[in-house]
């Protein structure tokens, strides 16, 4: 009867919330990863079986010919190996630090169109990309290579990264537990099952004593806010206004009450962002991550680092370097028994520091009192086994996925979530599972089901020119947003060694291509779209603020499309000091500001049709990295005629800006 009472308790709770039967979200959500990941997969096989290594090595997926040059012991007991060609440059690839590698032995070069990867030959030995150089890479692999590296030459594939999907369908299979055998936390019920939130009374502890002073009072009421959360509270932050700046406050104040507290983010930077900041309050604590992905920055911070100079390091040392003789001993001698010898001693040296270290990274992660890692790293047994955290603070959670987000929830009974659902969402590969929502996060559903209740607004911007800040306060936050004084009339103008021009004393400027024959074009991808006409209008406004005296290195130049980023970048680079410009993607240069930012959105066209351009939230990325300076180069015509948001920004460029139509620049 109890049961049944609790049943329709839920089930009405869940009704008013909106939200769907746990086991079939959880299901859903489920179905929607495997989507993803056979995406990839699919992706990945295409690349790696249907291509010759070669044509793969020319879209810089697969390096070819690499020799090993030097191996040695790494942390943990990886082995560390380096590999060269020739001494000679690398060819331009996609690899960066921290990509989950494959190696094959034999040059690659003629082999079999199938041979190595997902469905082919499957790869020697996996690593991870530890180090970049012009000539040369470095590669951490778990164990040694039976028979060594030494001398052997190897491709080396780019691999899809198994271990983040394993990680969230762990995380989902867990949740899916909880919910049959009715055992979830409230604060899962509160995100699963539609329990309202619950917040403590405010009392004369919410009047904080803050570690910042500086903050501002949205800031001060978010922190308040946290504390007072029983499960669980997300901290709305558009650009520029103090997000980090907050939550670096809010683990201070939870450390001060004695929590122990799990920060995580959807990327490395999202984390090194607030360990950077985090790190002057010397509380005691530890990021946990592959030390190749971590910013040079934060790298004292790292587990690793501070199990070299903890007192476990000492008993590890020795063997490590017992461990490096016996392979330089391999590399010498000729005779094969005494190589089995040295390998069978080596394989149980490493066991052996393995053990150490163990105990070491126990006693270092349970002696912290924040431990900072990416959403996928609390699904780690270093985060799972840990001493219980208290509360999970999570940075960007506006850009990871849902079941990512899981991971790190399911480490702690309250959670605080930061970000601005206002800006791009994670980025889905599929485009089936977009379509069927894989994009909303968990913020989104917070917010959808639980009402303005459950969120707090940091609502004084340090970024941004007045005239910028408001429209998109206008149109994105409803002008909730306010600039602080210091940054409200901020003009190019105004920077030392900047002339007072047209272009440097205003915040906004419309360069408009409307009646000038200048049409967009499909890249040979058949997908992106780049426009000519515009690519020069960039090139020539981008020489007139040079010529004001703006520093290269203060202007970014972006666009939606990638064959126009493709096509500028060519451009620019042709101009002297013009390799100082970042040219970028908007969904690239997301968290990035910059003082002056050119804006080329490419669609022009007698149909007005405007494609993505539609996503307000990537317009509103765009616009609100600008810290001075705004230039939009588009074709009025087309934009306005295309979609009503995008009216709405023409219309405001055409009242508060300044409008060069196109005719009058020349390059
Ligand atoms: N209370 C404050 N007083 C003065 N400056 C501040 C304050 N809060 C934040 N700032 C400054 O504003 C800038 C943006 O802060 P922060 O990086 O924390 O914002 P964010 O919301 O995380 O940014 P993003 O839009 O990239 O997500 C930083 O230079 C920071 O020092």
């Amino acid at each position: 009867m109890a049961a049944a009472t609790n049943a329709t308790v839920k089930s009405d709770l869940q009704k008013k919330s909106g939200v769907r039967d746990p086991a079939a979200h959880l299901a859903r959500m489920a179905s929607l990863l495997a989507l993803e990941r056979a995406y990839e997969i699919d992706q990945t096989r295409t690349n790696i079986a249907h291509l010759a290594p070669t044509s793969l090595q020319k879209r810089g997926l697969c390096l070819l010919s690499m020799r090993v040059t030097a191996t040695r012991t790494g942390l943990g007991g990886k082995v560390l190996a380096e590999f060269e060609r020739d001494s000679s440059p690398l060819p331009p690839h996609s690899m960066r630090v921290g990509d989950v590698v494959g190696i094959i032995e034999g040059s690659g070069k003629g082999a079999a169109k199938k041979k190595g990867g997902d469905d082919g030959e499957p790869a020697s030995c996996e690593g991870v990309l530890t180090k970049l150089e012009e000539t040369r890479i470095t590669i951490a692999f778990k164990d040694d290579n039976e028979g060594g590296l030494e001398g052997k030459v190897f491709r080396i594939n780019k691999l899809a990264n198994d271990i983040s999907y394993a990680r969230m369908s762990d995380a989902l299979s867990a949740l899916q537990t909880h919910v049959e055998t009715n055992t979830l936390s409230p604060l899962f019920q509160v995100l699963l099952e539609g329990r309202e939130p619950s917040f403590r009374a405010p009392d004369d502890e919410d009047e904080l004593q803050m570690f910042n002073e500086n903050l501002n009072d949205s800031q001060k009421n978010a922190v308040v806010f946290a504390q007072r959360a029983q499960e669980c509270a997300l901290i709305h932050g558009p650009p520029g206004t103090g997000k980090t700046e907050t939550i670096v406050e809010v683990i201070r104040q939870f450390v001060k009450k004695g929590m122990r507290v799990l920060v995580c983010g959807p990327s490395n930077i999202s984390v090194d962002n607030i360990v950077e900041r985090l790190a002057p309050s010397r509380l005691s604590l530890i990021r946990i991550g592959h030390p190749a992905r971590v910013l040079p920055a934060c790298l004292e911070a790292t587990l690793d680092v501070q199990l070299k100079t903890s007192d476990a390091a000492a008993l590890v040392l020795d063997i490590r370097a017992e461990i490096d003789a016996n392979l330089k001993k391999i590399g010498k001698t000729k005779s094969r028994s005494e190589r089995k010898t040295l390998w069978q001693q080596n394989r149980d040296l490493r066991k052996d520091l393995k053990q150490r270290e163990k105990g070491a990274i126990r006693a270092l992660i349970d002696g912290a009192n924040v431990v900072l890692c990416t959403l996928n790293g609390a699904g780690g047994k270093n985060v799972r086994f840990a001493r219980p955290f208290d509360v999970a603070v999570i940075d960007e959670a506006t850009q990871a996925l849902e079941p990512e987000t899981w991971i790190a929830l399911l480490q702690a009974p309250k959670a605080i979530l930061a970000g601005d659902h206002k800006q791009l969402p994670p980025t889905v590969k599929c485009p089936d599972a977009t379509a069927k929502g894989f994009e909303r996060t968990v913020f989104d559903n917070l917010l959808h089901n639980h009402g303005e209740g459950v969120k707090v607004l940091l609502d004084t911007q340090y970024r941004m020119h007045d005239s910028i800040m408001n429209w998109s306060s206008g149109a994105m936050y409803e002008g909730l947003l306010k600039s602080h004084d210091a940054v409200r009339q901020r003009l190019l103008c105004d920077l030392a060694g900047i002339q007072k021009t047209d272009e440097t004393a205003t915040s906004l400027m419309l360069v408009d291509t409307a009646g000038c024959d200048i049409w967009e074009n499909v890249a040979e991808d058949g997908e992106s779209r780049y426009n000519q006409g515009e690519a020069a209008l960039v090139q020539a406004y981008l020489k007139t603020l040079l010529a004001a005296g703006v520093r290269a290195a203060d202007i970014a130049i972006i666009s939606p499309y990638n064959g126009q980023v493709a096509l500028i970048k060519s451009m620019v680079r042709e101009l002297e000091g013009g390799e100082l410009v970042e040219v970028g993607s908007v969904d690239g240069f997301q968290g990035r500001e910059k003082e002056a930012i050119i804006i080329s959105l490419v669609r022009s066209n007698p149909d007005a049709n405007v494609g993505f351009l539609k996503e307000s939230r990537r317009l509103n990325v765009a616009i609100t990295r600008a810290k001075r300076h705004v230039c939009l180069i588009c074709d009025s015509e087309t934009i306005e005629r295309g979609d009503p948001f995008l009216k709405g920004i023409m219309e405001w460029f055409f009242e508060h800006g300044e409008v060069l139509p196109a005719q009058s620049i020349t390059s």
